[in-house]
Parts: structure tokens; sequence; C-alpha cells
């Protein structure tokens, strides 16, 4: 099937979104966003600098229609999400988000209810829209380069006028494979320094529940969970969280949940590996002081 993947300039998530299109065909095309080289071999590659969603839609569409593309991949992220919504009206094209896996005869499945259920979904009209969850497909190794011919905008409807980082310190959520997430049981802002010294030690990154952010103990960038974001680290560590559904969602894909919880009724045990029923701030310490001699 003749498959388009639109991404930024970004191996990682190309790496994904070409294991994806294998499902679909053997090479496919790709629309890159951004500017740089676009990693790995394409059969046709299109390159265009802007980066605003509404500015990209119309050619896309015009693109789509000519070269007769039947699958359409993009991530599930802001501009993923931002082309793939108004494209489909553009197209009158069906659209699955937030897909997880790919199954064979063109179904395709997506986690429902805060990740309590996963539904199944049969593309029976191309072309389709599919923007795929992070970290759900392993990334493809993309060796070499592909040219690219360019892709132009013939309307800029919306101007980006400037981009100023915002500093974050450490590794992003999303990127970390270790994360050390806490909750209204850590008690204060202060107390979550701990939380900071162990992600250290383990080049983490620091999470929290929405509790904590509520109580103001954590940065609403720090929230995990279906309204924060969604991660998939190899050890998640949940210290003094409950473990409530719309938490569990932003954990799904997390290989290793480790709790530490006073209570032994914590829904957070029924998702965890490792469990232990006591006072974080017992635990800890004697963690990171173990961490310590290791190192
Ligand atoms: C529409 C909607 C969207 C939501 N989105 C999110 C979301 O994205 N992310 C999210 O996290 N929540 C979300 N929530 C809120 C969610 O329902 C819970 O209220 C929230 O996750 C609870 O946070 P918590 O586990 O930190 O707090 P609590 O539920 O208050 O749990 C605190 C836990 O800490 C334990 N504890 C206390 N002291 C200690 C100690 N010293 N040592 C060890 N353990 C201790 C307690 O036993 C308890 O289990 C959402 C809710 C709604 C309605």
């Amino acid at each position: 099937m003749r498959t388009l993947i639109v991404e930024m300039i970004e191996p990682k998530r190309l790496g994904e979104l070409v294991t994806v299109s294998r499902e679909f065909c053997e090479q496919p095309d790709i629309v890159a966003v951004g500017t740089g080289q676009i990693p790995g071999s394409f059969a046709k590659a299109y390159q265009v600098e802007d980066t605003v969603a509404a500015n990209l839609v119309s050619d896309l569409a015009s693109l789509i229609v000519n070269e007769g593309y039947e699958v359409i991949l993009l991530t599930a992220s802001t501009l993923g999400s931002g082309i793939a919504a108004p494209l489909s009206v553009k197209l009158s094209a069906p659209v699955v988000s937030e897909v997880i896996r790919i199954q064979p005869d063109l179904v395709v499945e997506r986690p429902l209810y805060g990740g309590k259920a996963v539904a199944s979904y049969k593309l029976n009209k191309m072309p389709a829209i599919l923007t795929i969850r992070r970290k759900y497909f392993e990334a493809a190794d993309l060796q070499g380069f592909t040219d690219s011919s360019l892709l132009s905008i013939t309307e800029k409807k919306v101007e980006l006028i400037a981009e100023k980082e915002e500093k974050t310190e450490g590794i992003p959520l999303e990127d970390a494979e270790v994360i050390v997430s806490g909750g209204r049981g850590i008690g204060t802002a202060e107390n979550f320094s701990i939380l900071q010294d162990l992600a250290d030690l383990l080049n983490g990154a620091v999470g929290a529940s929405r509790g904590a952010v509520d109580e103001g103990w954590a940065q609403p960038t720090q929230q995990v969970g279906q309204t924060g974001k969604i991660v998939a680290p190899s050890v998640y560590f949940a210290l003094g969280i409950s473990g409530a559904s719309q938490h569990l969602a932003g954990i799904a894909n997390a290989k290793c949940v480790v709790a530490i919880n006073k209570d032994e009724e914590a829904n957070i045990f029924k998702r965890a590996r490792f469990g232990i029923v006591s006072d974080y701030k017992k635990i800890v310490p004697v963690l990171i002081e173990t961490l310590k001699e290791e190192a």
C-alpha cells in the first residue's frame, strides 16, 4: 500500500514510524518537517521547513490525492495531531489516533478509557490517517540519508514569529528510561528533593501525580497520566501515589513499576512489579545510600 510518513526530522520518531510503515509497505515515502538531512532510506522524500500544522494541511492533502497515498502515518504529537484532524476533514478520510498496535487485515488498535480497554478498528476506506503513540513500536535503525525535493506551501495561514525554548532541567519525561514520581503522599514540596536525588543517581527524571501538582509541589509539566504525560520508561517509581486510573493511564507502557506506599490496599500495587508497603521516607534514603555504595 502506498504509505506516507509525515513527521519532524528526528531519528527516533522517524524510526518508530518506519517500523509501523513496514506493516503496510516495503518502503514508505516521507514528508519531513523541519530543517536538516533526512535520516533513513525512503522511496521518495519531500521536505518542508514550515512547522505550523495549519499551513501544511492544504498542500499535504493535494500531495496525498495526486500521489494516491493510502496510509498516512504521523506521531501522536502536537504536530501530528494538529495535522491529522484537519487533514481528515479535507480528504474525508478516516483517522484513528493514538494507535498502539497494527494487526493483519488493516486492523489497528488504540487504548480506551484511560488504558483500561483496547479498541480494534478495521480501516475500510483509504486514504486512512493514523497517529501513532510514542514508544509502542521499536524504532527502526535508519541508515544513511535520503535526498528530498521541496514541498512548497501555498498559503501561510499562521506565521510563527518567535520560538522561545522553555528551560527545563534534566531529561524530558517522555525520553527518560527511569522516572521517579511522587504523589500527595510525599507531603511537601521540599520533600520532592529526595526524589530528585534518587532520579539523579539513576540518570532519570522526576514526575508527579496530579495530586502533587494540585498541591503545588510539582510543575504541571511533570504530571503523568491521562491529562498529563504518557510515559514509557524501563523503570517507573511511584512514591506516595495511590494509583488512580487516570494516573495509571499515563504509565500503561512502563516496563517495570516499583511502588512504595504506606497503604497495603493502594491500587498502585496492582500495577507494580515490586511493591513496598512502607513510608517512602524510610526506604528512599536507604536506596540512595545503597546506590551510592554500588557506584
Ligand atoms: C478527568 C480527570 C483527569 C485526571 N488526570 C490525572 C492525571 O493525568 N494524572 C494523575 O495523577 N491524576 C489525574 N487525575 C486525578 C486522579 O483521579 C487522582 O485524584 C490523583 O491521581 C491522586 O493523586 P495521588 O495518588 O498523588 O494522591 P492520593 O490519591 O491522595 O494518594 C496519596 C497516596 O500516598 C500514600 N501515602 C501517604 N503518605 C505516604 C508516605 N509517607 N509514604 C508512602 N505512601 C504514602 C497514601 O497511602 C495514598 O495512597 C485526574 C482526575 C480526573 C477526574
